[in-house]
């Protein structure tokens, strides 16, 4: 079994006053373009997001093949790695997909060769040069959880903070080359990167 979980509780700020997830890329909220992409690789799908945006998230799937099972902030603004701990609560899967839903660009093949990678494994986690891709990587459900726990215990809500606590394959650009390209971790944060995309989405007909 595996899962995909999205991560959609941010607060756009850079995006300006609407939520970025539900935002209309090329003629579909970008997150539900995020879940099209990687359902076919996945058993589940969970969303992690605030209790304010299940609602216009949920009408992002009224029309869709997935029904995506929702993972609300207990306490909103904790950070994406809380974010992560929250939403793993909701996966019954060994093993999941972490992708934020502002990578509309991911690439399933991708996703698929993580969790490959991961087997046997409590992560696979792409590190392109210094940065680990820590919002499109393949987590062991359990021991992340917990790694991410005990990190928010310690008062540490880095994003990489868990991340020494867990046995992990690491995906050098190398290997990530061969496999995709780095499209696939593109991040839309401000209008301007989000109106290019929704360029590039229509020249290639996507
Ligand atoms: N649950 C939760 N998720 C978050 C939080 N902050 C960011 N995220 C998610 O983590 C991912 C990466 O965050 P960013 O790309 O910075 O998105 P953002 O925080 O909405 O955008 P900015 O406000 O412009 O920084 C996105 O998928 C966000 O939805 C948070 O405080 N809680």
């Amino acid at each position: 079994m595996r899962a995909a979980l999205v991560l959609a509780g941010g607060r756009s700020t850079r995006f300006g006053d609407r939520d970025k997830a539900v935002a209309d890329l090329a003629g579909t909220p970008m997150i539900r373009r995020v879940v099209d992409r990687v359902a076919g690789v996945v058993d589940e799908v969970v969303i992690n997001c605030r209790s304010d945006q299940e609602d216009a998230i949920s009408d992002a799937f009224a029309d869709a093949e997935v029904d995506p099972a929702f993972a609300v902030d207990r306490e909103p603004d904790a950070g994406p790695m809380a974010g992560i701990a929250r939403g793993l609560e909701a996966v019954s899967a060994e093993y999941a997909f972490v992708v934020a839903c502002d990578m509309p660009f991911v690439d399933p093949a991708f996703a698929e060769h993580l969790f490959e990678r991961a087997a046997g494994h409590d992560a696979a986690v792409p590190r392109l040069d210094e940065w680990f891709q820590t919002t499109q990587a393949v987590y062991r459900a359990a021991p992340m959880r917990e790694a991410c726990l005990r990190a928010l215990e310690r008062d540490d809500s880095r994003i990489v903070a868990p991340l020494s606590d867990l046995e992990k394959v690491v995906l050098d650009r190398e290997e990530i080359e061969r496999v995709t390209s780095v499209e696939t971790f593109e991040n839309l944060n401000t209008r301007e990167e989000f109106d290019r995309a929704v360029e590039r989405l229509r020249g290639d007909g996507r």
